[in-house]
């Protein structure tokens, strides 16, 4: 972007990455009323994983791989997004020569909404650290819902005082001031595989992550609302004590 169309958010901004590698700050999000009505769901990336296989889109991925520092969280919320790669001078050159560090998540912090998920793309730089305990205030005191890392978190004693809901495929000691580079905000990238764009729908909770495409999202919800009625139906029924043939016409165990 143009310096002068980042005017607004100068106050904010830290320059941490050329304006130019910051693709967009305006796109379209979905409605408060669809992230709302996400969140009332129970059983949520399950049946959001169903429907996305019923409609022939990959947007899963499982805990195991991107694990929730804290258990028990559930956000839903649009991508904002930012990919690193690693720094080619070693880390002594950097850290000896007081280069400026180019982690450059509150960047994209300042560029948010209130509500957005910032989504991390720093796979390559294996178990290195993109955020730790300062980011996490950050992104708390600016309203961010949680953050998606594929890379590695430290300070992680910092993420549990602070309740702040953050999923990673990495936790270590090691900072990335020195080891990356911050290649682009708000572009498209891949994470574990999947690809999310600036404004489609992330869900996530202890069962993992999935990434709704934004144009997707309001025929995702009614499926998912459908779909979770239908179990909600068939676990009345089987407490109540009908029999698994009676059941079976409701939900073909097929489906279970
Ligand atoms: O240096 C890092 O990896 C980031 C960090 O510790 C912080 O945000 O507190
Ligand atoms: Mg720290």
């Amino acid at each position: 972007m143009k310096t002068a169309e980042l005017e607004k958010y100068k106050k904010k901004l830290m320059g941490l990455i050329p304006p130019e590698r910051i693709m967009k700050v305006e796109f379209p999000r979905p409605s408060r009323e669809i992230i709302e009505a996400f969140l009332e769901l129970d059983g949520l990336t399950p049946t959001v994983s169903d429907v996305l296989d019923s409609m022939g889109i990959k947007g899963s991925i499982s805990a195991s791989r991107l694990r929730p520092i804290i258990n028990g969280k559930k956000i839903v919320g649009p991508a904002v997004t930012i990919r690193y790669i690693p720094e080619s001078n070693t880390t002594d050159y950097g850290y000896s020569n007081k280069e400026r560090a180019k982690l450059a998540d509150r960047d994209v912090y300042a560029i948010a909404e209130k509500g957005d998920v910032p989504v991390f793309d720093a796979a390559s730089l294996g178990d290195i650290s993109v955020m730790g305990g300062l980011s996490t205030l950050v992104a708390k005191k600016w309203g961010m819902a949680g953050n998606i890392v594929d890379g590695g978190v430290r300070d992680i004693d910092n993420v549990h005082k602070l309740d702040y809901p953050v999923w990673s495929t990495g936790q270590t000691p090691i900072t990335g001031k020195y080891r990356v580079e911050a290649m682009e905000i708000n572009g498209p990238i891949s994470i574990a595989g999947v690809r999310v764009n600036p404004g489609d729908l992330i869900i996530a909770d202890d069962s993992g992550v999935v990434v709704v495409p934004f144009e997707k999202v309001e025929e995702v919800l009614e499926k998912t609302i459908a779909a979770t009625r239908r179990e909600d139906e068939v676990v009345r029924l089987f407490e109540s004590g009908v029999t698994i043939e009676e059941l079976s016409e409701i939900l073909p165990p097929s489906k279970w």
